[in-house]
């Protein structure tokens, strides 16, 4: 057996598994209400799932205006609904953790699922905000899974300046596989947050959003 191979089976070997969302949880307030959370190898041995979904969602194109903005979003999508089956049972696992983490702050459980592929480092979202049905009044949270290479999610206020209570004009977050940011409170409302290009040579990744219902 080559060296290859064995490492590939100890990888299999070790077994998925989701940690305790409030485990290694840090939150860093932006001002104005809105914060984000961060939770580093939420998810570990991922790489499995990774590749499954790369290869079994029905991905598609996404080239249009989305948001309340023009934005150019070369990246593939696959949304799914309140009570669609979700791809894998660890996503369903995963949504119920953090249903049941933010219940006492959300007061309402994350019921979609939004997966997004970028391919490279070409693939990206510009700025924007969450901010398609309740979300453009009224606070609420989404919650990021992060799969496969890393990507950065950069965030500054809408109105740009900084705001009173933050000590961050601006925030870029380097997101690893199997790690989980949660932007919260007035975020979707008062902050935009992007993929943006990066000419490094870094391979695909896939971005699983949770969110409540009535909000994109
Ligand atoms: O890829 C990500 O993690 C962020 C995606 C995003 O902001 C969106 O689809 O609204
Ligand atoms: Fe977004």
């Amino acid at each position: 057996m080559d060296l290859m191979l064995q490492g590939s089976l100890l990888d299999l070997a070790e077994e998925m598994a989701l940690g305790e969302v409030g485990a290694d949880l840090h939150r860093t307030e932006l001002g104005a209400g809105a914060w984000v959370d961060v939770r580093p190898g939420w998810l570990s041995a991922g790489d499995e799932l990774f590749a499954e979904l790369v290869r079994s969602v029905p991905w598609r194109a996404e080239r249009r205006k989305m948001y309340d903005s023009v934005v150019d979003v070369p990246r593939l999508t696959k949304f799914y609904a309140a009570g669609e089956r979700l791809p894998h049972p660890i996503l369903d696992a995963a949504r119920l953790a953090l249903s049941v983490h933010y219940a006492p702050e959300l007061g309402e459980p994350f019921v979609t699922a939004g997966l997004c592929l970028y391919r490279d480092g070409r693939d990206s979202v510009a700025w924007h905000g969450d901010r398609i049905g309740r979300s453009n009044d009224v606070d609420t949270m989404v919650a990021i899974l992060s799969l496969g290479s890393p990507r950065t999610l950069a965030l500054r206020p809408r109105d740009g300046g900084g705001l009173p209570g933050s000590r961050h004009k601006s925030l870029r977050l380097p997101l690893a596989h199997g790690d989980l940011v949660v932007m919260g409170g007035s975020c979707q409302r008062t902050w935009d947050h992007a993929i943006p290009k990066t000419s490094e040579p870094v391979g695909p990744r896939v971005s699983v959003q949770f969110r409540v219902a009535g909000v994109r």
